[in-house]
């Protein structure tokens, strides 16, 4: 079993007098998992500032330098890779442990997948249940191969590179950064162009950091929603600054607490506002949320801007299935909001969320239900029914899913009872300052 198998950490949130000050959260994970690998894959040094230090990316710096990174911790967020530019990895010698991470594994399986190299990946139970079909099916039309598997194409599995990366045209069968990323960061040992065409574009920061570290990439537009793009392979990618803004992802948690809480007014610095990305904050606003954008700029080839949020009568919505892949972490934080709002919220299209670090859809239903909040799945839809106040008082099951555990304790903190999670340790993958960071507005939680 992975070395990640934690111990249950219960955790509850008190009914919240109002929220106030000012947090920045952590590091984007997206951006972050993206510096450890293309630092890894450039020859000379990259340094990083910022860098999210949860356990998820932890676990991506470790298979860097298992892979043959030299990566170095300086000071508090900032990192120092020598990569070992493209072609150049090392076979590692020992299992490439993720842990609780998806990203983390699916994208270093492009990156082993367009090498020369055989490597075992393996994570803790909520990974060991995460599709990786979808990843080792283009990988193998590149030439490598799958040497073994656990039943279903899942992990632990060892993948054999290809000899000779193949240059390939892909068509994802869902809109996944993960899937185009794997594939991309394979093409990069390939001859020639290699293509993903998405029909609903997914967040583009590997097309970005790629770009940024001098590699060639074309993007296009591909029908109403979508874009074709096309990397050329062997480039020489050269260490380079990565400033890594904060996460929207995690930066929602406060966010959305703020909005809940009577009388609360926080504000939130630096947040990026990469337009993939910011889903919810269309969706909040659409709510009737008090959002204001105080400072916009820009950071690490990002727009950033500080959002000062004010508790708000939030009105029920209807959030269509198109706008899913920019806001695809925030559905559980967004289905809380949706229970203090006025009115039934509709959340279309959901069917990724099965596939998370648990079964979102089911997980955000179970929770709910516990808070006294009345909510249904139809298919692929979440339907939340606001009454502008939830009971709470119960305990979400968190299935070693993070964004479980700091949506129910955001609930808890604006409903009648407080709420509870069976485990809170899994926060510690992507935001590991949550409860002190919650602390310094007021929340009581822990
Ligand atoms: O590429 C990324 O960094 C991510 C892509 C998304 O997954 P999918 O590609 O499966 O949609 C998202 O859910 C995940 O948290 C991070
Ligand atoms: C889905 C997530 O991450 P990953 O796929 O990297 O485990 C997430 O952070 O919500």
């Amino acid at each position: 079993m992975s070395a990640h198998a934690s111990i249950p950490r219960p955790a509850a949130a008190r009914r919240s007098g109002p929220l106030r000050g000012r947090v920045r959260a952590p590091g984007d994970k997206s951006m972050s998992h993206r510096a450890m690998m293309i630092g890894l894959l450039a020859v000379g040094e990259t340094h990083v500032t910022g860098l999210l230090e949860g356990e998820d990316v932890l676990a991506t710096a470790k298979a860097a330098r298992a892979l043959g990174a030299h990566v170095e911790r300086v000071g508090e967020g900032e990192w120092r890779i020598r990569g070992v530019g493209v072609g150049g990895l090392a076979e590692p010698d020992e299992i490439l442990d993720f842990g609780n991470a998806g990203t983390g594994a699916r994208l270093m399986m492009g990156v082993v997948g367009g090498h020369p190299i055989t490597a075992r990946f393996d994570g803790d139970a909520s990974l060991r249940k995460r599709p990786m079909r979808r990843i080792l099916d283009p990988l193998i039309e590149m030439g490598a191969s799958v040497v073994e598997e656990a039943a279903g194409g899942r992990c632990p599995l060892t993948l054999a590179g290809a000899r000779e990366t193949i240059p390939i045209v892909y068509e994802t069968p869902v809109a996944s950064a993960q899937i185009k990323s794997a594939v991309l960061l394979a093409g990069l040992n390939a001859p020639g162009a290699t293509t993903v065409i998405e029909r609903e574009a997914s967040r583009d920061h590997t097309e970005r950091m790629l770009r940024h570290f001098g590699a060639t990439i074309d993007v296009e537009p591909f029908g109403a929603h979508g874009r074709r793009v096309t990397l050329i392979g062997h480039p020489e990618l050269e260490g380079s600054r990565v400033v890594v803004p904060a996460d929207p992802s995690s930066a929602a948690f406060p966010l959305v607490a703020a909005l809940l809480v009577p009388g609360s007014d926080v504000v939130v610095e630096g947040m990026m506002m990469n337009p993939l990305r910011i889903g919810l904050i269309d969706t909040l606003l659409e709510m009737g949320a008090d959002i204001e954008f105080l400072d916009r700029g820009q950071a690490g080839g990002e727009d950033i801007a500080t959002l000062r949020v004010r508790a708000s009568r939030l009105t029920g919505v209807d959030v269509p299935a198109a706008r899913a892949p920019s806001m695809i972490d925030e559905y559980p934080i967004l289905a809380v909001a949706a229970a203090f709002a006025h009115g039934e919220t509709r959340m279309r299209g959901l069917s990724e969320l099965r596939v998370k670090e648990s079964d979102r859809l089911a997980a955000v239903a179970d929770g709910l239900a516990a808070a006294g909040v009345v909510a249904r799945i139809e298919g692929d839809d979440l339907i939340v029914d606001g009454r502008g106040a939830a009971r709470g008082g119960g305990i979400a099951a968190t299935h070693l899913d993070h964004r479980i555990a700091m949506a129910f304790l955001v609930l808890g903190l604006a409903a009648e009872a407080g709420m509870g999670v069976d485990d809170s340790a899994m926060i510690a993958t992507s935001f590991p300052a949550f409860m002190p960071l919650m602390s310094s507005l007021g929340a009581e939680v822990g």
